[in-house]
């Protein structure tokens, strides 16, 4: 088992929760966090929480940054800079949270200037006679915007909800180590391209 279990230290991952007013956000994080179902949410309120658990056996250290629906540009970008990735929900029974997702990502992949990872999800499963939004379509719009799907109760269980955090968690921890490959690469080659210069230069002047 690798890592520490301090909650001090830098997260592992930085993930903010987005989508309309109502569509449950809150109720996800609660849930996955606490196990619990909580009815009374103050929906003024942005709340962050540090998450710790032991994943793939590693200490790992989630920062979940739980948004209110109802945010200025200003605190959207803010947000949308600090996280590695995104938790867009939805509501199985709000057609115009579920267009708003789609809206969000693209915004999201412009404002980071990349393809910004993400887990789409539809919330409030337990009121299938109130469906307005289809599993396929929920699927289809997941494949469009290259994101993960799942579609989740809050109040009933909620068994999946985990494994959205996680995912996306894993998701990140991948793509972080990528770049940083890259990057090691990229200064190694600046380092043979300047010590190339100096044997030309040696060459030429002997
Ligand atoms: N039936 C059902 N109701 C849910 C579910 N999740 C949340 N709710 C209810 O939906 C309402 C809104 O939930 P919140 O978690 O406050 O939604 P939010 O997206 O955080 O809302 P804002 O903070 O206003 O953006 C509350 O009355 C919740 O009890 C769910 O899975 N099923």
């Amino acid at each position: 088992m690798s890592g520490t279990l301090s909650k001090s230290r830098p997260p592992d991952s930085k993930i903010v929760v987005l989508g309309n007013p109502g569509v449950g956000k809150s109720a996800l994080v609660v849930r996955f966090l606490t196990n619990r179902f909580i009815w009374e949410y103050d929906p003024t309120l942005e709340r962050s929480y540090k998450h710790h658990t032991i994943l793939d056996d590693e200490h790992t250290l989630i920062e979940i940054l739980d948004t209110a629906g109802q945010e200025d540009t200003m605190q959207q970008e803010g947000n949308a800079r600090w996280a590695d990735g995104f938790v867009l929900v939805y509501a199985i029974n709000d057609r115009q949270s579920f267009e708003a997702a789609g809206n969000l990502k693209h915004h999201l992949d412009m404002l980071k200037k990349t393809n910004v990872l993400c887990m789409l999800v539809g919330n409030k499963v337990d009121l299938l006679h109130e469906r307005r939004v289809t599993t396929e379509e929920g699927e289809a719009l997941a494949v469009e915007l290259s994101c993960g799907f799942f579609e989740t109760s809050a109040s009933d269980g909620g068994e999946d909800i985990p494994e959205v955090f996680y995912e996306l968690h894993r998701d990140i921890k991948r793509r972080k180590s990528i770049e940083t490959k890259g990057r090691r690469r990229s200064s190694a080659q600046q380092v043979k391209h300047v010590f190339n210069r100096m044997l030309n230069k040696i060459g030429n002047s002997s």
